[in-house]
């Protein structure tokens, strides 16, 4: 059973006084499966958020439905085996990094000791350990963004789901970034990622979708893309350009 499955998904956002339309998505159809690392890529304004947001169950769709191992994405199961990493993760300056993950630990409602095993582990996971006791604001966007991914790790979920995880972030904040969402990918989490920066992709996805004006045009692994030109930028723009004439 694919992790992530979109059928026929659309989303019609209604905006301004005259309650214009605008199709975010349209009829997508996709799937994620188990163990793969999966970029959605494509230009400002493609969808890949409001994409995010359906998963997520923050968003009802218009039409169609998007199912997260088989169920709703709103129902209790469902959410204890997601986590979300938001593209900028932020919190009051003032807390501790334990505090936070204390805080999102117990609304995801763990308690006591499991609690604290779980704050041990993921502080270990993004080599935050040596920082729990230091107030948030005297981090960096780097550290910041790891105290997300450990926040996102809490529960243990089998799905991890980042919007933009690298943006923002300097060359080697990102570097270790990549490694640590790779290493999280080969202990078995599924990682679905949103990103607008290409070089993200061919560095560390497996497959690729490629949305544009709310549509996928193209869905594939890296390797396959890559048959067409030598590197992925080319190949991207190459099909969002061929799109462009017809959407
Ligand atoms: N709440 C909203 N109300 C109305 N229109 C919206 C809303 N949210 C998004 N849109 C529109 O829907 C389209 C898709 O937006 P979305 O944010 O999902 O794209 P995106 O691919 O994530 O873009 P970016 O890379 O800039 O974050 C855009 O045209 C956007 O203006």
């Amino acid at each position: 059973m694919p992790v992530i499955e979109a059928r026929a998904l659309t989303k019609v956002y209604r905006t301004g006084l005259l309650r214009k339309k605008r199709r975010a998505l349209d009829t997508l159809n996709l799937k994620v499966e188990a163990g793969e690392i999966f970029a959605l890529v494509g230009p400002n304004g493609a969808g890949k958020t409001t994409f995010v947001k359906l998963a997520l169950g923050l968003l009802f769709p218009t039409s169609g439905e998007v199912l997260l191992n088989g169920r709703p994405p709103t129902v209790p199961e469902t959410r204890a085996s997601v986590g979300f990493l938001p593209e900028r993760f932020s919190v009051p300056g003032y807390l501790k990094a334990e505090q936070v993950l204390r805080f999102f630990g117990e609304l995801s409602g763990l308690r006591g000791r499991r609690l604290q095993q779980r704050i041990d582990a993921v502080l270990e996971w993004v080599d935050l350990r040596a920082e729990r006791r230091t107030p948030v604001k005297a981090f960096s966007r780097g550290m910041l963004q790891r105290l997300g991914l450990a926040q996102a790790l809490l529960h243990d979920p089998d799905l991890l789901i980042l919007d933009e995880p690298t943006g923002g972030l300097d060359p080697i904040a990102r570097h270790g970034f990549r490694a640590l969402i790779r290493r999280l990918n080969e202990a078995g989490k599924t990682i679905f990622l949103n990103t607008h920066l290409i070089d993200e992709v061919a560095r560390m996805a497996h497959r690729v979708g490629i949305l544009n004006k709310g549509r996928l045009i193209q869905v594939g692994s890296v390797a396959t893309l890559l048959q067409d030109a030598d590197d992925l930028e080319t190949v991207i723009v190459r099909l969002l350009h061929r799109h462009a004439d017809i959407l």
